[in-house]
């Protein structure tokens, strides 16, 4: 296995977990927003405010494209929204060596980690209290579909639970 790739909902713990899976798989790890930002020298709310959605989505796509080029062994936390746009799981699902993982936490779990954290994401940012939490079932509840098609899900509690859904050469015998 060559890439791991990491999606779900915002909050699930892509940027969390996959530092920590690197680690445990000895590749390299890349968060496809960190790599954006770093590309572009703008934050992701700088992105959407002074870009628009629509430049954002554009780029995140096309850079994706690239790391998929990338040859050396690679885990790679998707953004939420990276899989839901056009043509985008497709290629996630085919592509050979690529082991893509759904990031799948309880809906109650998300809301509780989005409320304090809804400021970096700009989707989020303006929303407060019962509003923020019924925006984001629904969107969550639109999403589902695409992060299911995922082949494997990970509940987003134990490093082990994660560890075991990716496939490795045995070791070999002393
Ligand atoms: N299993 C977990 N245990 C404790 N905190 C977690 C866990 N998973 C994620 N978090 C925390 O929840 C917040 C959102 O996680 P993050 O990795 O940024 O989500 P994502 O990248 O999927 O949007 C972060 O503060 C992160 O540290
Ligand atoms: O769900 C989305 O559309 C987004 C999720 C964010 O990443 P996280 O899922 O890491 O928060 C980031 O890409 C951007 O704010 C848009
Ligand atoms: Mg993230």
């Amino acid at each position: 296995m060559q890439k791991v790739v990491l999606m779900g909902f915002m909050g699930a713990g892509k940027s969390y977990w996959g530092p920590k899976l690197a680690q445990a798989l000895g590749y390299s790890f890349i968060d496809l927003d960190q790599y954006i930002v770093q590309q572009e020298g703008r934050s992701i709310p700088e992105l959407f405010a002074q870009k628009g959605e629509a430049y954002f989505r554009a780029q995140e796509k096309s850079y994706l494209l690239d790391l998929l080029e990338q040859k050396a062994p690679l885990v790679l936390a998707l953004g939420g929204g990276t899989p839901c746009q056009a043509g985008i799981l497709p290629l996630l699902l085919e592509q050979k060596g690529l082991q893509l993982i759904f990031i799948d936490p309880p809906l109650a779990v998300l809301q509780n980690r989005l409320a304090q954290e809804a400021e970096g994401r700009p989707l989020l940012a303006q929303k407060k209290g019962p509003a923020l939490q019924k925006f984001i079932a629904q969107y969550w509840t639109q999403r589902r579909p695409y992060y299911l098609q995922a082949p494997y899900r990970f509940s987003g509690e134990q490093l082990d639970e994660l560890l075991a859904l990716i496939p490795r050469p045995p070791k070999p015998e002393q």
